[in-house]
């Protein structure tokens, strides 16, 4: 049955390709069109994520932007189950010209996007105001609002202002060096205790920004790093989203609504993982309005400081919205970060030269002993990242010479704009002091948080997570790559529902320092 409508479905996309072949559509204005096909065949031979980009890159000339036709190509990975990919240009985008991460989002269908490749015009898009270019939201229905719901990445108008303006405080006071360190600790144990040999560092480093995302986010320990055994809610977690990243429901809402066993379990996953985060919000509320908040320990969460902002400037938060809140902090917050980590561990891995310096860097700032970091001392340290932008202009929007018609997607592809070669020298190699000479000569030609009043609200959290994480695992340990590692030759990054790593095997040991109080 299932191989029937896989090759239905395939067949329906060959037609609908061959006749549209370069057919120019009427709705693009003057934007120039390019083909998908060579994309298309990119991803039916299951490229990984910098050969897709580059192909388009390639089929796209200097274009700084361009119209291309989403394609419903859903292949199964088999090995994982994961969707492949379904849109024509990825704009998932990750590695950016030095060691960089990723993360993203989606948006599927029969749709035509718009895709932003130069700093220029993406200035234009991002910069736009919201009514003119607002973010794109789920609606009722989708098994994205099931999940997602309508918390700050997916949200516009009031709502997305009230909240924003609530979380901007709460998340300066997250930024706690000493949690970050402390469970840096707990997980140079759990390694100690549990591994040999090649470790699969981004599955590592999943445990340890989940574990450090509910500290920060609710002051929730999921003791991923207390043993092998995952935590039923993040079995939990990630079985919903498995579940939202499955192509078949987002091309086919109607498939949510039949009364399937699979999707009674999602919604029976979806209530349990809520009535999770609903008591953590009851709990926070009922040890605010009782006073029992009066020790930084349980006050210094996300969760606890919005709801003591709201207090202070007499907002009513609702139930239902904070907790849409906490799960988009949750899924936008761990795997981005540990993607990044991932990738810097790798590069620093592939180039020992660098890690030696990089060592020596801090070395130089925290001393020759095993130790956290302050805040102060991480000012002296220099990480990486980058990402992607989901708009839809509700009026036609000028973008540099070009006039970008109304109810198109508009994607800034992130990836393309930190591979651009004319802003970039040899965009593809891993050169950690093109930021040292301050390299970047547009404003807009590094943006992985994104710029403009929807950049990420996490980006500072982050860069002192992968800065104190990072500068402890060069104090702790020295590692490489082994001899028959798949990525020896190049990174591999494989798209799905974010970018991920494919099987980053590093060997890691330990050098002997003593931890220092
Ligand atoms: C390396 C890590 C991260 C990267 C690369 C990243 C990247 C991004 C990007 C590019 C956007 C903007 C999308 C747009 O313009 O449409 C964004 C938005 C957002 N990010 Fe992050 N992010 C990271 C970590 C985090 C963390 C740790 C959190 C929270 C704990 C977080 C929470 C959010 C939220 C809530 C938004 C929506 C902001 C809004 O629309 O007002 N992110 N992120």
């Amino acid at each position: 049955m299932f191989l029937i409508i896989f090759f239905t479905i395939l067949l329906i996309i060959i037609i609908h390709y061959v006749y549209n072949f370069n057919k120019i559509p009427k709705e693009s204005g003057n934007i120039p069109y390019v083909s998908g096909l060579p994309l298309m065949w990119a991803l039916i031979r299951q490229k990984p994520h910098d050969e897709v980009e580059e192909i388009m890159s390639k089929t796209s000339g200097d274009h700084e932007i361009y119209l291309v036709e989403q394609i419903l190509t859903f292949f199964f990975l088999m090995k994982k189950n994961y969707v492949y990919d379904f849109y024509v240009v990825n704009y998932r985008n990750c590695r950016g010209p030095a060691t960089k991460l990723a993360a993203g989002a989606t948006r599927f269908g029969p749709f035509k996007q718009i895709n932003f490749v130069s700093p220029e015009c993406v200035k234009d898009l991002l910069m736009a105001s919201e009514d003119v270019a607002p973010k794109i939201e789920f609606h009722p229905g989708s098994v994205f609002y099931d999940f997602f719901g309508k918390g700050l990445p997916f949200s516009n108008g009031d709502l997305w202002k009230t909240y924003r303006k609530l979380a901007t405080p709460a998340f300066n006071s997250t930024l706690r060096t000493d949690m970050i360190g402390e469970t840096t600790m707990e997980l140079f144990t759990f390694m100690e205790k549990n591994l040999s040999g090649p470790t699969d560092i981004f599955i590592l480093l999943q445990r340890i920004t989940i574990e450090i995302l509910g500290k920060m986010a609710f002051g929730h320990q999921f003791n991923c790093l207390k043993s092998l055994e995952i935590p039923h809610m993040i079995n939990v977690y990630k079985y919903i989203i498995s579940f939202v990243e499955s192509p078949l429901r987002i091309i086919f809402p109607f498939i949510n609504k039949l009364p399937l066993e699979s999707n009674k379990k999602f919604l029976a996953a979806i209530k349990e993982f809520d009535n999770f985060i609903y008591e953590i919000i009851e709990k926070k509320k009922d040890e605010m309005n009782n006073n029992k908040i009066n020790n930084k320990e349980n006050s210094s969460d996300l969760l606890t400081k919005m709801l003591e902002y709201s207090k202070q400037e007499g907002i009513n938060t609702d139930n239902k919205q904070l907790r849409d809140e906490m799960v988009n902090n949750f899924v936008a917050g761990h795997d981005t970060t540990a993607v990044a980590l991932t990738v810097s561990l790798y590069y620093l891995a592939k180039y020992p030269e660098i890690q030696e310096r990089a060592r020596s860097e801090v070395i130089n700032i925290l001393g020759d002993k095993l130790t956290i970091p302050t805040s102060e001392q991480l000012k002296g340290i220099h990480p990486p990242t980058t990402l992607i932008n989901l708009r839809k202009p509700s009026k036609p929007i000028k973008v540099g010479s070009y006039v970008v018609p109304k109810d198109n997607l508009c994607i800034a592809n992130i990836w393309q704009i930190h591979h651009n070669p004319k802003y970039w020298e040899n965009p593809n190699q891993y050169n950690p002091d093109r930021f040292l000479i301050n390299e970047k000569s547009h404003p807009f030609s590094w943006i992985p948080f994104s710029a403009g009043h929807r950049n990420c609200i996490g980006q500072n959290f982050s860069l002192m997570e992968q800065r104190v994480i990072l500068s402890m695992f060069l104090l702790k340990y020295e590692w490489t790559l082994p001899k028959d590692s798949i990525n020896k030759e190049k990174l591999i990054l494989e798209s799905q529902f974010l970018l991920r790593p494919v099987n980053i095997e590093l060997l890691f040991t330990e050098k002997e320092f003593v931890y220092q109080n």
